[in-house]
């Protein structure tokens, strides 16, 4: 949907709090979900994530602070806001027992000005063209999932929110999820926030991530900074003779920062290094048996962050 605010964060989060009672769910929370990214919402059980989604939907109240979709404030400009938004917050409604097309078509009735169109333009958006005449009852969670988020798409949002869309998927299921999720930003332009407590699936499907705790952000980071926080490698070698190998490591360099754990090498280089190591290895005489990098992994590195190990 083109708006005059079209470079504006989709979402804008400000300083939002949520108290139920003398309970404080959400904290003053900040963040802005950029245009045309899938946006990871990331946090343990409990953190407060379906709470700010339902926030975000307008499915419950805000106490203090405001959230803006597509620059309009969910507070006082409520059905502007929400136009932008395309959601699954609980499991969609359909009926099992009619197809995935008429209960498109049923949906897009409550919905003015859908076309017949735009019912085609969804079905292909998330590959459904093959099953879409089939009863509902016969689709996998997968598929039943997909024709949720073609329902969401229906009016043409300009963000999609979908609060933890992989539950009680398998990996291929998570898989397909994300090329759809992928290709809707691409096609549609379209930015998609996703909320899940798992980092290796955010990791697969998110350019961007939110992590909060206990109700408040602990920081917002980009995907591919996490890849490249640590600009060393710990690469792992599989040499033959071990000894050999780390006497020609001390002659070689007086800096080089190694260790043996077990029956391997393990040495701290810049990426451009590794090949030259390989190299030397080899023209000494070495068999290389296996080269592979043992850095911390992006849960490691959350879980540093969020000093928690809740996050699994
Ligand atoms: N209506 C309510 N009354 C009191 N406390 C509530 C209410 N709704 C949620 N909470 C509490 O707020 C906190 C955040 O809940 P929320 O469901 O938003 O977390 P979540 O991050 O989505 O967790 P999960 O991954 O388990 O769904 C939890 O401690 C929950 O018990």
């Amino acid at each position: 949907m083109k708006t005059a605010d079209a470079a504006l964060p989709i979402v804008q989060m400000e300083q939002v709090c949520k108290k139920i009672g003398a309970k404080t769910i959400i904290d003053k929370l900040s963040f802005e979900v950029p245009r045309g990214e899938v946006f990871g919402f990331l946090g343990p059980n409990g953190a407060g994530k379906t709470t700010t989604i339902r926030m975000m939907v307008g499915l419950m109240s805000i106490t203090e602070g405001d959230i803006r979709i597509g620059g309009h404030s969910i507070r006082t400009h409520f059905e502007e806001a929400i136009r932008h938004i395309g959601a699954i917050v609980e499991n969609p409604e359909m009926y099992k027992f009619l197809s995935g097309y008429h209960n498109l078509v049923h949906y897009a009735r409550m919905i003015p000005g859908i076309s017949a169109q735009r019912i085609e333009e969804v079905i292909k958006l998330v590959g459904m063209e093959n099953r879409i005449h089939d009863k509902v009852k016969t689709y996998s969670l997968g598929m039943r999932q997909r024709l949720g988020i073609a329902q969401a798409l229906l009016h043409k949002p300009s963000v999609l929110i979908l609060d933890e869309p992989t539950n009680g998927l398998d990996p291929a299921g998570i898989r397909e999820l994300r090329d759809h999720l992928r290709k809707l930003t691409r096609e549609e332009g379209i930015s998609v926030i996703v909320s899940s407590h798992l980092l290796s699936e955010m990791e697969l499907m998110c350019d961007r991530v939110a992590i909060i705790q206990n109700g408040s952000l602990v920081d917002v980071r980009l995907i591919k900074d996490f890849r490249q926080a640590d600009d060393k490698l710990q690469v792992v070698f599989d040499l033959e003779p071990l000894d050999a190998a780390r006497n020609l490591v001390k002659e070689v360099s007086l800096e080089a920062v190694y260790e043996l754990r077990g029956e391997t090498l393990v040495m701290t280089l810049d990426r451009t290094e590794v090949a030259a190591w390989n190299k030397r290895f080899v023209e000494a005489g070495i068999n290389v048996f296996g080269i592979r990098t043992a850095n911390k992994s992006l849960e490691d590195q959350f879980l540093e962050m969020t000093g928690s190990d809740q996050i699994a």
